[in-house]
């Protein structure tokens, strides 16, 4: 029975939840952990898991559907044998085709999730005449990021001045000329398929450096039938009863009202839920496309944060054909358009050996303008351009036309508007803490709210793991990690009203939510 706000009779809870992505769903697993158990969580979709997300596509022999992710699709950084693990790649599961590490991770896999090796070496490079090898550029790219990497580092612990990755990447001697586009190719692919002028360096390579060296740089490629959020799923049933009436799905939040005693929090269907906290962990395209309304009007600061953050657009672009003209053997296809960087660059083949094998389906990947402008347009034209690569990319083959073609418009979705955050050149990790400290009773989680993992399944997974405990605690006067010098959160989220150029060394503690130190759980709730 909806509550009616009107009426005033709002559905009574302690903690409201709101969104059910990996960040919500980890905080009610917090919270219970804690044995708070009064919790709410309202998810404006039909299913939980947010932007691990998919949808049928195409056929396979029998005439059956394909389930192929829109979203998430990687466990990147799967962890080291005794050292620290991914908690998603925990989730995943034994059916893994892992190799050497197998038996570590017979203790440590959980819900059988279908995932292969992800090989970023199994790459052939391309330009408008078909194949080239201009694969030593990826080479040259890598030994001008580890210089880069190391001077971001030094950056860092050195409070200086931040610049953007461009010209970190250029001063450790990878500086592609706007006319080499296949430089230009290599230069968007190598930096996580984003344009390095539009990231910071010292954050993308921590960013890089926490995922890819702390837990390990082996990624695996989802291909579940079941679809990737049946991990989260799983975990949500741990604590989920079937149909629990904790759990409101198709339920969109439009206003949030908070004071000092507690937060009222009003659906577009005119139910409505109070709560003494809200966990609010709605991507950062929700908030800075102010898709739900706040009263008071969030702090200076926080808006602030919210839009100084940026948001990025990552869009996948399925093709399934009759045939696989491609070789099946290679992962990725990489194409140097001769005019646009970012013009259909990144092809990769789902119907190779280990992912779903002689499916003849291939997506290309575009991102930021080249995701906007794709979402933009009909399937149709968008078609037709990515097909005049293809028939390029492979001249002496005769390319049919596709079965089936199928893309998300991730900008266009009002539960996610856009694909992930990014961090900006020129922002301070006091910036960030904005972004993720409480206003009042109002918390913030997700993927964007984490500054170590934004970006990354695995930070949606901690940061609404941390709001959740945090929030616990104080409920139940104490602090989390009491015992803990190191670690121990106590209250609310400290918040920067006077930002600075750049954020001292201190700051990067567990308070801000420097996350590295996180992973040793010395909690006892
Ligand atoms: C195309 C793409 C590729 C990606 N690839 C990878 C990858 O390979 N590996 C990886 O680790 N990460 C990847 N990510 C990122 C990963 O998906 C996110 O980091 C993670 O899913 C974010 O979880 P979250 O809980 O923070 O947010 P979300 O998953 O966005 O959860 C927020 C929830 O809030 C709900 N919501 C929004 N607005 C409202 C409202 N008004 N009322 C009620 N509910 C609302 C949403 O429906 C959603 O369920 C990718 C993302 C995309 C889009």
């Amino acid at each position: 029975v909806p509550h009616q706000a009107q009426q005033g009779t709002c559905k009574k809870t302690k903690v409201a939840i709101l969104g059910g992505g990996v960040a919500g769903i980890t905080a009610a697993q917090a919270l219970t952990n804690a044995s708070v158990h009064d919790f709410t969580i309202i998810e404006y979709r039909d299913t939980i898991g947010g932007r691990a997300w998919h949808k049928p596509f195409g056929k396979d022999k029998d005439g059956k559907p394909y389930n192929i992710e829109m979203g998430a699709n990687w466990v990147q950084g799967l962890g080291n044998p005794g050292g620290a693990q991914n908690p998603i790649w925990v989730l995943v599961g034994l059916r893994n085709l892992f190799g050497r590490t197998q038996a570590y991770f017979k203790q440590a896999q959980k819900y059988g999730l279908k995932t292969h090796y992800s090989n970023y070496d199994n790459v052939s490079t391309y330009n408008k005449d078909g194949y080239s090898d201009y694969s030593h550029l990826l080479d040259l790219y890598e030994d001008a990021y580890d210089i880069a990497s190391q001077n971001a580092g030094e950056i860092l612990t050195q409070n200086l001045q931040d610049q953007n990755a461009k010209s970190g990447l250029a001063l450790a001697g990878w500086n592609p000329k706007p006319f080499d586009m296949e430089a230009q190719a290599v230069d968007w692919w190598s930096w996580g398929c984003l344009f390095p002028l539009e990231s910071s360096l010292v954050f993308g390579c921590a960013g890089d450096n926490l995922t890819s060296n702390y837990f390990s740089d082996h990624d695996n490629f989802v291909l579940d039938q079941r679809g990737f959020n049946i991990i989260f799923k799983k975990m949500a049933s741990t604590f989920l009863r079937k149909n629990d009436p904790r759990l409101l799905l198709n339920t969109q939040v439009t206003n949030i009202t908070y004071t000092d005693d507690g937060v009222t929090v009003l659906n577009k269907d005119g139910s409505c839920v109070e709560a003494d906290y809200a966990i609010v962990t709605f991507s950062l395209g929700v908030l800075q496309n102010d898709a739900v309304q706040f009263s008071p009007k969030l702090p200076d600061w926080k808006q602030e944060a919210i839009q100084k953050f940026t948001m990025g657009t990552y869009t996948k672009i399925f093709f399934q054909f009759n045939e696989t003209f491609w070789p099946s053997e290679t992962q990725y296809h990489l194409y140097a358009d001769p005019v646009t960087r970012g013009w259909y660059p990144i092809w990769q083949s789902l119907s190779t050996p280990g992912f779903l094998q002689d499916s003849n389906i291939i997506f290309v990947t575009v991102t930021n303008e080249f995701a906007y402008r794709a979402e933009r347009q009909t399937d149709e034209e968008t078609k037709k351009e990515a097909m005049e690569v293809l028939r390029k990319m492979f001249p002496e083959k005769e390319i049919p036309e596709p079965t089936a073609f199928m893309y998300p418009r991730w900008t266009q979705e009002p539960w996610a508007y856009g694909s992930y955050s990014n961090w900006p050149p020129a922002t301070s990790l006091e910036m960030h803490q904005n972004l993720r400290a409480n206003a009042g009773r109002v918390w913030f989680a997700g993927e964007a709210t984490s500054p170590t993992f934004f970006g990354f399944l695995h930070g949606a997974y901690f940061e609404g793991l941390d709001a959740g405990r945090q929030i616990a605690a104080i409920m139940q006067n104490r602090c989390v990690n009491a015992n803990s010098t190191k670690l121990r959160e106590c209250g609310p989220r400290k918040h920067y009203e006077t930002l600075h150029g750049t954020s001292p060394y201190s700051d990067y503690t567990i308070l801000n939510g420097w996350a590295v130190d996180s992973f040793i759980d010395t909690n006892s709730d």
